[in-house]
């Protein structure tokens, strides 16, 4: 293998093999401090991890970052594997490690609080780890917590997370000025994509001081936003959390005549929880999310699809993502744009708005008596403790992270690729979202079982495939995705 670009700043760091083999590598403290002596990782004399044949994970191994492949196609990029190295770069009793937890909330967070504080001392005999309260903004304004496996033993069953968290705030120099005169030389940071690019400027800031210092990051994020990693920890919990709304709207929905169970699930900009809700569910007659504009008049719009299914069923519901439909919100509204503390959107609250117009519609033009019932878990789906899975996850990626920064590798983010873990440069998940993709099959799935219209304008759609007509007139577009499901 060859290394071609350069190591400096954060450029990425490539490195070219055979047959179009790319391994986008992650910066490592030797690249910016030479000599580091190394040591023996303790884990060979660990009674419990000694037993495992091939436990440390070979220089070379790497994962890669698509798995369908084309004959004679190139080999594509790669990532680092994860896992422990034969050699580490910091003795046990001079780690001094930090967590930070910063943006919203997820479940999960305190799992991984918990596996980087166990991990740290049952497997690296590290008894320095200190908690930042309250988010970046607790670097500099916040006295720590200390944590042992003793403290966080039981936090893994409490939602939240016991550190606190908080939006902005993020001012790089007195974070690295804070961490450089406590003398920390690890530093975990869990939070989603806006947390990750404040992982890469305390990155960036260390690596310019010379310290030595490594930054990981664990992607949080409830909404599924972050790109190349599988899914974030959390989802899971999320999905099977609203099912129960989902199911509440359902038994009131079929309770009463004409009525229609409207659910507001989370989703800024990716509607992935809604799509994996609705498809779990199977008793969502609509999904709606920001990927996918809709409109509401018209023979292809929305009411014409809510009187179509009261018609025909007596009952409906709507899974609606926060982040959908808000340029219709915002122009009925005439709201301008507002930004939290740490420069995210504000959203309006799509589930309100359309419950008011759905009940205008149908109450005072058509007439028709209906009855809507709106519910809005998204705050109790956030807060609740991950499931077992998510736990798991949780878990292998605390160790993860430990593994990686005990190895001396720095500004990167731990992910699970295809199943297996890797460290991720931070750029990598920080310059695109993760978005549902409406021209992709699992689109094409939730509309196939929900049987709404894609919401394409009619010019659009005759162009893709001929509009379907029902007895009532119903425009039932479905015919969104470029793959028909079976
Ligand atoms: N571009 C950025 N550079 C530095 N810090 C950032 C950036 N974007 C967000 N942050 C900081 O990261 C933290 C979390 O960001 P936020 O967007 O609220 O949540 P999340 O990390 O879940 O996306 C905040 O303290 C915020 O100030
Ligand atoms: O009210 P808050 O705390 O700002 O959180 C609301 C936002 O948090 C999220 O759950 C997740 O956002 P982050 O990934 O940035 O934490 C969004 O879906 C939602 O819009
Ligand atoms: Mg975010």
């Amino acid at each position: 293998m060859e290394e071609a670009a350069s190591v400096s700043g954060l450029e990425p760091k490539i490195i070219h093999g055979d047959d179009g083999y790319l391994l986008e590598d992650v910066p490592h403290l030797t690249d910016y401090i030479p000599h580091l002596p190394s040591y023996p990782n303790p884990l060979k004399d660990n009674p419990a991890y000694s037993v495992v044949e091939q436990y440390f994970v070979d220089y070379d191994d790497t994962v890669a970052q698509k798995v369908v492949v084309h004959k004679g196609g190139p080999r594509g990029m790669h990532f680092r594997r994860a896992g422990p190295r034969q050699r580490v770069y910091y003795e046990s009793d001079e780690v001094y490690a930090c967590i930070v937890t910063c943006g919203g909330l997820c479940p999960g967070l305190n799992t991984v609080i918990r596996e980087i504080v166990c991990g740290l001392q049952y497997m690296y005999d590290v008894k320095k780890v200190e908690g930042i309260q309250g988010g970046y903004r607790g670097f500099y304004s916040k006295n720590t917590i200390p944590l042992t496996a003793k403290v966080v033993n039981d936090i893994h069953k409490r939602g939240g997370t016991i550190l606190g968290t908080s939006r902005g705030g993020h001012e790089t120099k007195r974070i690295v000025d804070c961490i450089q005169d406590r003398g920390i030389n690890q530093v975990y940071i869990i939070g989603g994509d806006g947390s990750q690019k404040g992982a890469a400027a305390i990155f960036q800031e260390i690596k310019c001081r010379g310290l030595r210092v490594a930054v990981a990051g664990i992607p949080k994020t409830i909404d599924n936003d972050i790109p190349v990693i599988d899914k974030s920890f959390g989802f899971d919990t999320a999905v099977e959390e609203s099912q129960r709304a989902i199911n509440a709207a359902h038994v009131e929905a079929t309770s009463f005549e004409n009525c229609i169970g409207l659910v507001k699930l989370m989703g800024r900009y990716s509607g992935f929880i809604a799509m994996y809700a609705t498809l779990a569910s199977r008793d969502v007659d609509c999904c709606l999310i920001p990927e996918s504009p809709f409109y509401l008049e018209g023979e292809s719009g929305l009411f014409k699809y809510i009187e179509h299914r009261l018609k025909e069923n007596g009952h409906m519901v709507i899974v609606v993502a926060e982040g959908a439909g808000q340029e219709l919100v915002s122009e009925s509204l005439h709201s301008s744009d507002h930004k939290d503390a740490s420069g995210n959107k504000l959203l309006l609250d799509v589930g309100l708005w359309i419950s008011q117009r759905i009940k205008d519609h149908f109450l005072k033009e058509r007439k028709m008596a209906i009855n809507l019932k709106y519910i809005d878990p998204t705050y109790m789906i956030r807060a609740i403790p991950s499931n077992a899975s998510d736990n798991v996850y949780c878990t292998l990626l605390a160790q993860s992270a430990v593994h990686g920064a005990m190895a001396g590798y720095t500004g990167f983010t731990v992910a699970q690729v295809n199943g297996r873990h890797a460290y991720i440069p931070f750029h990598k998940i920080t310059e695109t979202q993760n978005k549902v993709v409406i021209t992709d099959r699992m689109w094409a799935r939730v509309l196939s079982s929900t049987n709404q219209p894609s919401f394409l304008k009619a010019k659009d759609t005759d162009e893709i495939h001929p509009t379907q007509f029902s007895e009532d007139g119903y425009t039932g577009d479905n015919v969104m995705a470029t793959e028909r499901i079976c």
